[in-house]
């Protein structure tokens, strides 16, 4: 037997990261970027209005009183005429998006739009409120300072400026720059793409109900759906017959356009474990036991000339699933650019207790107690935290026990020298389905 720390080390020295792609920018998310994205045009691209109102010359509306004062203009004591309404012929409309170069004459106004481009002339807008709204004329009843309610070019990005450096994951709001400096595609590590192929006799296509003997392939559509929640591109190839050949077959076919591919079933000691009858003779996949439980039986080599990473995966579909998390995911994570873990675990003091086999580290399926489910807005800020998060058993922990799999928040980890565990000892764990990985 070997231990998983030996058997991750051997798969994390194969894979290699993906080759940088040009994407369209649609398409990048969750993506690590390989090259910087420099800013094409600044932002904002041009001085526009932060205000729906009117947009005039600093000499025509200096004698208004400033908003807040406007209530009180009459008993200030300012000279005569100061604080007396304002009003302007209006020249017209311009909404957002009008790309006439326009030019505001003294002693005039525009009626202007939020985000709608600042004519030449225009110093100031006045808020709708602060006027009569009209549409030939309009009074204005009171104005800020020169400047005001204007958003200028490059106050945020200027053109030329790094917006993201290379080695970011691609979220919502990078892409959001990305997009808003003009980058049409970018430099990125591809997601992998992964095909999971279901191998065994007794399956049938998710949506049956299985007869005597047959089981429902759930672990197909199980895996690429961890993968995908992951960020990765996997699809779930179908039931495969426990032939050689039908194997054999299968793998040929996934070849075509995979960068890597999970099988699961037919690994351990039976008399028709094909796809180690399959594998022996293609490839580079060893077959070994890891000191585990549950996913003991694993395989891991490459395929084909691209080197195609291939994971063989217990069938049992707990152990399908402990093993994508504790061996594919980290060297998914390592094809597309990101770090083999997403973050350091974290450690919760256990509920109840369990035994755990002797020489084997034991994955455990349970439920995370939040110790307080106090909004995060909520939360008062300079107050002591609250109390960490607990952890109990999701319930049987058998690797068919899809149950308690389904129940469970995350997998605990218990180390192979450990034989029982009591209430109150500290365990890391690692949240099953969950995204938000940081970026380096
Ligand atoms: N004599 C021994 N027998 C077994 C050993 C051993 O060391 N000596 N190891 C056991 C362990 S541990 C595991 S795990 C399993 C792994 O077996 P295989 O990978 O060969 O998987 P199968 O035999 O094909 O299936 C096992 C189990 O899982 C169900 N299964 C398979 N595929 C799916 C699927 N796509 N969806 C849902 N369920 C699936 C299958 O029906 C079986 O019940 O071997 C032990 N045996
Ligand atoms: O190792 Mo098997 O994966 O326990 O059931």
């Amino acid at each position: 037997m070997i231990s998983v720390a030996e058997h991750r080390r051997r798969i994390l020295e194969t894979v290699r990261r993906l080759a940088p792609q040009q994407v369209p920018v649609t398409q990048a998310q969750g993506c690590v970027l390989a090259k910087d994205v420099e800013a094409l045009v600044p932002l904002p691209g041009f001085d526009n209005s932060a205000m729906d109102g009117y947009i005039v010359g600093a000499a025509d509306v200096a004698g208004l009183p400033a908003p807040d004062s406007a209530d009180s203009a009459e008993a200030s004591d300012a000279p005569e005429g100061a604080g007396q309404p304002v009003r302007l012929p209006v020249d017209g409309d311009i909404p957002a998006g009008d790309t006439r170069q326009l030019r505001l004459e003294p002693g005039h106004a525009y009626r202007i739009m939020t985000g709608a481009p600042i004519p030449a002339g225009g110093d100031v807008v006045i808020p709708v409120e602060l006027t009569d709204g009209g549409t030939e004329y309009v009074t204005l009843h009171a104005a800020d300072a020169p400047g005001r309610h204007i958003r200028r070019a490059g106050e945020d990005v200027h053109a030329g400026d790094i917006v993201l450096r290379a080695g970011t994951v691609l979220g919502a709001r990078q892409l959001a720059i990305a997009a808003a400096v003009g980058a049409g595609e970018l430099s990125v590590y591809p997601r992998p793409r992964v095909v999971c192929l279901s191998t065994g006799d007794e399956l049938l296509p998710p949506g049956s109900v299985p007869g005597f003997g047959q089981v429902v392939d759930s672990n197909g559509l199980m895996l690429a759906a961890a993968l995908r929640e992951a960020g990765f591109d996997a699809r779930a190839g179908g039931v495969v017959l426990d032939t050689e050949e039908a194997v054999t077959a299968a793998l040929d076919a996934a070849l075509a356009d995979a960068d890597a591919i999970v099988t699961t079933g037919g690994v351990s000691m039976g008399a028709y474990d094909a796809v180690k009858a399959a594998l022996s003779s293609l490839g580079t996949v060893a077959f070994d036991k890891v000191a585990m439980q549950p996913g003991k039986p694993q395989g891991f080599g490459t395929l084909g000339e691209r080197e195609v990473p291939v994971f063989t995966l217990p069938g049992n579909p707990v152990s399908a699933l402990v093993s994508t998390e504790v061996f594919v995911l980290p060297a998914l994570r390592t094809m597309a650019g990101l770090p083999v873990e997403p973050a350091p675990p974290p450690r919760a003091r256990v509920l109840d207790g369990w035994p755990s086999p002797p020489g084997r580290a034991q994955f455990v399926r349970v439920i995370v107690e939040e110790a307080q489910a106090e909004p995060w807005m909520g939360a008062a800020s300079g107050t002591a935290g609250p109390p960490g998060p607990s952890l109990r058993s999701a319930g049987g922990q058998g690797s068919h026990v899809l149950q308690a799999l389904a129940d469970a928040d995350a997998l605990a980890y218990v180390p192979a020298d450990v034989t029982r565990v009591e209430p109150g000892d500290l365990l890391g764990y690692r949240r099953l389905g969950q995204q938000g990985w940081a970026a380096e």
